[in-house]
């Protein structure tokens, strides 16, 4: 008897919850921002994946293309913290889908070192990424079309 074949991808929710719908999700290549992308495409939305490194994007888009055979999943570089970046992140996926619903706030992170070794440069790295980079996101998905915003950081 042949095994019972395992999905990749599933959900809580019902499958097509969000057909059509099209999210945007910083930080998208990898991790928890991988794992929600998956969903959200499970749930049919469209999903732009967008983050600083290319060679990260590529390899998950390839992945989830994978778990997901037709899902309309693609990216585009962003460093959150640039305004400018932040801006054509949002151009660009209103070019590609016409629309955005949904923005998940993922992109960040933060280093792990006691406060007493922490350098200033290193503190301000953290705070650009996770409060004014999440700023300039939320700021440019309203001004340029956005409804729903998901914070994480
Ligand atoms: C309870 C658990 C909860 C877990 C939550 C999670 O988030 S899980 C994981 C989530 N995932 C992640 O966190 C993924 C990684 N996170 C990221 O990539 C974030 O974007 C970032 C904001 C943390 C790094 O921003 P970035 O790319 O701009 O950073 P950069 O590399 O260019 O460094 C800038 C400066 O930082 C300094 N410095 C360096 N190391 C340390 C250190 N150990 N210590 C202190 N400081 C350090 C150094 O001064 C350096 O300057 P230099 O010396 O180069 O002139
Ligand atoms: N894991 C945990 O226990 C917890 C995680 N979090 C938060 O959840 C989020 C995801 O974490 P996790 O999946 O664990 O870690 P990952 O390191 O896998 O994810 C962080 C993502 O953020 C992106 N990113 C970082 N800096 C920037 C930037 N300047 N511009 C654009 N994208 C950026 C990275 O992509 P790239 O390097 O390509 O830019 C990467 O894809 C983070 O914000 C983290 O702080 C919060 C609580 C707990």
């Amino acid at each position: 008897m042949a095994a019972p074949t395992v999905a990749k991808v599933t959900s809580v929710f019902r499958q097509k919850l969000f057909k059509d719908k099209v999210a945007l999700v910083t930080g998208g290549a990898t991790g928890i921002g991988k794992t929600i992308t998956q969903e959200l495409l499970y749930l049919g939305c469209n999903v732009m994946i967008a983050s600083r490194k290319a060679d990260n994007l590529k390899a998950a888009v390839t992945e989830i293309q994978g778990n997901l055979p037709g899902c309309d999943v693609r990216w585009t570089e962003c460093n959150i913290r640039k305004e400018d970046s932040v801006k054509k992140m949002v151009s660009t996926t209103l070019e590609q889908f016409g629309k955005i619903d949904f923005l998940v706030n993922n992109g960040g992170g933060q280093f792990y070192a006691p406060t007493s070794e922490f350098s200033l440069k290193g503190f301000n790295a953290v705070v650009e990424t996770n409060l004014t980079g999440t700023f300039l996101c939320m700021k440019e998905e309203l001004n340029q079309s956005c409804l729903l915003s998901f914070m994480q950081t």
